[in-house]
């Protein structure tokens, strides 16, 4: 049996759908059921159900977006760096294997050469660089908790998207905000960010960081000639200027804009299609 913490959140419910149609038994957890983010609290309910595997999708982002994490940093603290250092000191005495959600958002831009940062790369979007949104460098600061964890996945998300229309999708936003920012990035879809946590474990891949995004990078303008192309959206798109004019009119606090190199998920045989074909599907399947 798996036990999926924060299970009914966005990311959450994603992965239970795919447990679901897997036919995977799991129990999902909340706080109101189970105050995990209690030692003495998860301890003793993980030692009495004696889970398989445990999977972390609890976490803060702020809502609608990552600008709110500025005025609710000690619940943004809590849910992203403290947390995780909780579920590891109990499953570790537990001898528990789990994995963790975290956040491809510890980074900006790309390496000199234009390709994206491995699991290698030290975050460069982080308190520690001290250029970063207080959502990052928490999720930053969660893998730092975790670094030298036993029995541990790392999962990095990133600008998830779906065939669900959803305040949390990015394509959603894409369609809905009055104006765009011009960026490039790695996106991970997100049945298929599901399905590849889900296989770390049944496929017996090592313990360690994945960076699970679809493999690539795509810019706005590409993502938005998709939309029009698949016929989601006739309105006209505007964009701005410079990332100086989307600060002053549209975001309280950076956005990390960046590129990933998922090749280790890939080449441990995680099910991830490359971005323009995972975003197409999901444009082809529109709901
Ligand atoms: N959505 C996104 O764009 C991305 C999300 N992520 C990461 O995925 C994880 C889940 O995010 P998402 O599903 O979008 O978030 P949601 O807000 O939709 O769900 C998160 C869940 O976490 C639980 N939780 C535990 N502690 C806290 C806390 N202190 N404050 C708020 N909620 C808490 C809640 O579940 P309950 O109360 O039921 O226990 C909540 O439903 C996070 O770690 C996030 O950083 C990473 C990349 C992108
Ligand atoms: C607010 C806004 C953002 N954008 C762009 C900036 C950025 O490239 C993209 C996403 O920005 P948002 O502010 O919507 O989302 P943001 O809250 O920054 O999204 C992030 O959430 C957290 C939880 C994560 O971990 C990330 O992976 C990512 O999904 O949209 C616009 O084009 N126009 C706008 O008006």
């Amino acid at each position: 049996m798996y036990v999926l913490l924060g299970g009914h959140g966005y990311v959450g419910t994603a992965i239970q759908r795919f447990l679901a149609q897997q036919q995977l038994p799991f129990q999902v957890v909340s706080r109101s059921d189970v105050d995990y983010s209690s030692r003495d609290a998860l301890r003793t309910f993980l030692g009495e159900t004696r889970p398989e595997f445990l999977i972390n999708a609890a976490g803060f982002t702020g809502r609608p977006n990552v600008d709110a994490c500025e005025l609710q940093k000690a619940d943004c603290l809590d849910g992203n760096a403290v947390l995780p250092g909780v579920i590891r000191d109990v499953c570790e005495n537990l001898k528990l294997p789990w994995g963790h959600v975290s956040s491809g958002c510890i980074y900006t831009g790309a390496k000199p050469d234009g390709s994206g940062f491995t699991e290698a790369d030290p975050p460069n979007f982080s308190f520690r660089q001290d250029n970063c949104s207080f959502y990052s460098g928490t999720k930053a600061l969660g893998e730092e908790v975790l670094d030298g964890a036993t029995q541990c996945y790392v999962w990095r998300l990133r600008i998830p998207f779906n065939e669900f229309n959803s305040p949390r999708n990015y394509i959603s936003k894409m369609i809905n905000y009055d104006r765009l920012l011009d960026a490039t990035n790695s996106l991970s879809h997100l049945g298929e960010f599901a399905a590849a946590c889900v296989a770390c474990w049944t496929q017996k891949v090592d313990f360690g960081i994945y960076n699970l995004t679809n493999p690539g990078a795509v810019t706005t303008r590409e993502v938005v000639n998709m939309i029009q192309q698949q016929g989601l959206s006739d309105k006209q798109f505007s964009f701005f200027e410079t990332e100086e004019e989307f600060m002053k009119l549209a975001a309280a606090t950076p956005r990390s804009n960046c590129v990933l190199d998922s090749s280790k998920a890939i080449a441990a045989g995680l099910p991830l299609s490359p971005v323009e074909d995972a975003l197409q599907m999901a444009m082809k399947n529109w709901k």
